[in-house]
């Protein structure tokens, strides 16, 4: 059997550019196409390292793919391999390349009780993110949840999805969905206790295309965030809008990393280090 390249991607070039058009096209299923009906199939199965490959070929060779891509998802494996997490929570899964190289840097920790939930709205890219996840030998630890993040947390939290830490708090959370949504996310996140001091939240594309709004917020003192919170306490809402727990504090750091088309981009790594008390 011929050996599967398990490293080719960086030096193997990068992806397509990304077009106006950049997917539900149809390319997720041409892309679970491509890999069942790979000649090496038989080699990529079980193998996360092989899986990674074989859609960084796709995105290479075909079209396009809108996944964190080989060069930033390096720093975070590095950052889960140095962290060791015990539970990691994603929003944002699409065809679930950030799943298949974040769970299996998570299994490869050796931490008891592995958890990693990737949760995403679009029903076939959950479901094309299901398969890719069990070729790669990974449906023990990762689980794909569809739906749309906000319900999806709330489940979490209220302990109604029995995947997950035994707390609500998650180690660590990865925001990679719609860039205008990571604020308000984040705060609900908050709100429910999925972070909470001790967690890590990492955001992508902090540069391409950016999102001040957010890392105004995560980089903000306390003080700033609750004169900016105070005014809406006990407003009425329909939980569509969160104000977050303004008293958790983070020490936030942006760390540069390629797109998988070559283009820099940044992701923002915020570790939630304090919960001061209120006066
Ligand atoms: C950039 S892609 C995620 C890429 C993936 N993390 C990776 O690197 O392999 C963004 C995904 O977020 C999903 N998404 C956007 N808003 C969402 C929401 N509110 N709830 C759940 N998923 C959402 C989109 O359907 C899309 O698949």
């Amino acid at each position: 059997m011929a050996a599967v390249a398990t490293n080719t991607s960086i030096s193997q070039g990068f992806y397509k550019p990304e077009e106006k058009v950049f997917c539900n096209d149809g390319r997720e299923n041409q892309l679970l196409h491509f890999i069942t009906t790979h000649p090496q199939l038989s080699a990529i199965r079980n193998s996360p390292q092989a899986v990674l490959a074989a859609i960084d070929e796709f995105a290479r060779t075909k079209d396009f793919l809108m996944n964190v891509g080989p060069h930033k998802g390096a720093l975070i494996a590095d950052i889960i391999a140095t962290e060791r997490p015990s539970s990691i929570l994603e929003i944002g899964g699409y065809i679930g390349y950030s799943a298949i190289m974040f769970g299996s840097t998570l299994r490869n920790t050796g931490v008891p009780d592995p958890r990693y939930v990737s949760l995403e709205m679009n029903t076939q890219f959950a479901s094309v993110s299901r398969a890719l996840v069990e070729i790669a030998g990974l449906s023990d630890i990762v689980e794909i949840r569809e739906g749309a993040c906000r319900a999806s947390l709330q489940r979490l939290a209220s302990g109604t999805l029995n995947q997950g830490p035994r707390s609500k708090k998650w180690d660590m959370l990865f925001l990679d969905h719609s860039k205008i949504s990571y604020l308000n996310d984040l705060k609900l996140a908050e709100e429910l206790g999925i972070v909470a001091p001790g967690s890590i939240v990492i955001a992508d594309d902090m540069k391409r295309p950016g999102n001040p709004m957010y890392s105004d917020y995560v980089r903000a003192d306390t003080a700033t965030k609750v004169e900016a919170y105070m005014p809406f306490v006990g407003c009425l809402s329909d939980g569509g809008i969160s104000l977050g727990n303004p008293y958790l504090v983070y020490k936030s750091t942006l760390l540069e990393g390629l797109e998988p088309t070559g283009l820099m981009d940044a992701v923002e790594i915020s570790r939630c280090v304090d919960l001061v008390e209120k006066d």
